[in-house]
C-alpha cells in the first residue's frame, strides 16, 4: 500500500441547528487503503460520508482530494472526481431492472477499472429482474455496484454488512479487499466490528461529532475512551 495520501479531513465541522454532528473531524486515507469509521449510534459516522461524498456541505473544514481542495462540491462532481459511496438503505430504481439501474450511472458517468461492476459484485444472472425483486442483500450488493460503475478511487460505505448472512459477509469482504488491491481506497463506516477486522487493523472511532481514537482495532478495544462509550463505564 502507498502511503501517498488520498483524501485528507481537517477539521470538518457539520452542524444541524445549533447541534455539531461533526465536531472538528481530522484525518487521512492513503491510496488503496481500508480504513474503518466505527462508533456509537450517532456519533457521525453517516454525516461524515454524507459531506465527504457531496450530499452536505460542511459548515467548515477542509477536504483535500488527491491533492486539491473540494470541499462543498455537489455529489455529480465528487463522483466525476473519483468519490462514490454506498447506502444504508440503497434505493434502487425498483421499476428498472439491476442492468438499467447501472446503466443510468454508466450513462452519466466514466467507465470502470474492475471490468462489468454487476459481474463483479455476482449480480449478473439477476440481470434481467426488477430492482425492487432483489433480497435486502442483493439490494446492497447492487447498490454497491451502482457506486463501482462511476470508477472511483475512493469508495465510501456505509454499513454494508447489515442484514447480509455470514456467507455473504465473506464474499463482500473478499470483494472489498480487491478492491483495495486494485488501487480503489475505502472508508466503511461499520458497527459489525468482525467485518472490519476481516478488512481493516485501521479505524477511526467516532463520538458525539468527535474522533476518540485512531489506530488498529485491537488498541482501539483496550483505549479506555473507547471502551468508555461502547459500554458506558
Ligand atoms: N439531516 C439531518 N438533520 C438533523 N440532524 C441530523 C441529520 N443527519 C444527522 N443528524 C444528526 O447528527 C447526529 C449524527 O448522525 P449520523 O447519522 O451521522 O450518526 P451515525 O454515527 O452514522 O449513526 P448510526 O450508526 O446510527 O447510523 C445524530 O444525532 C443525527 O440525529
Amino acid at each position: 500500500m502507498s502511503r501517498e495520501p488520498l483524501l485528507e479531513v481537517t477539521n470538518l465541522v457539520k452542524t444541524f441547528g445549533g447541534f455539531r454532528a461533526l465536531d472538528g473531524v481530522t484525518f487521512t486515507l492513503h491510496k488503496g487503503e481500508i480504513m474503518g469509521l466505527v462508533g456509537p449510534n450517532g456519533s457521525g459516522k453517516t454525516t461524515c460520508i454524507n459531506v465527504i461524498s457531496g450530499l452536505y456541505k460542511p459548515d467548515s473544514g477542509n477536504l483535500r482530494f488527491l491533492g486539491k481542495t473540494i470541499a462543498g462540491q455537489a455529489p455529480h462532481k465528487m463522483a466525476r472526481l473519483g468519490i462514490n459511496r454506498t447506502f444504508q438503505v440503497p434505493k434502487p430504481f425498483r421499476e428498472l431492472t439491476v442492468a438499467e439501474n447501472i446503466l443510468v450511472v454508466h450513462a452519466t458517468n466514466k467507465h470502470t477499472e474492475i471490468g462489468d461492476p454487476l459481474e463483479f459484485v455476482g449480480l449478473k444472472n439477476v440481470a434481467h429482474r426488477k430492482a425492487g425483486s432483489l433480497t435486502s442483500g442483493q439490494q446492497k450488493l447492487l447498490d454497491l455496484a451502482r457506486a463501482l460503475a462511476s470508477g472511483p478511487s475512493l469508495l465510501l460505505i456505509d454499513e454494508l454488512a447489515a442484514g447480509l448472512s455470514p456467507s455473504e459477509l465473506d464474499d463482500v469482504a473478499e470483494k472489498l479487499l480487491t478492491l483495495a488491491t486494485r488501487g480503489i481506497s475505502l472508508l466503511v463506516v461499520e458497527h459489525l466490528l468482525g467485518f472490519v477486522n476481516q478488512l481493516t487493523q485501521r479505524v477511526i472511532v467516532m463520538n458525539a461529532g468527535k474522533e476518540i481514537f485512531e489506530g488498529d482495532l485491537a488498541s482501539a478495544a483496550k483505549d479506555e475512551r473507547v471502551v468508555e462509550v461502547y459500554l458506558g463505564r
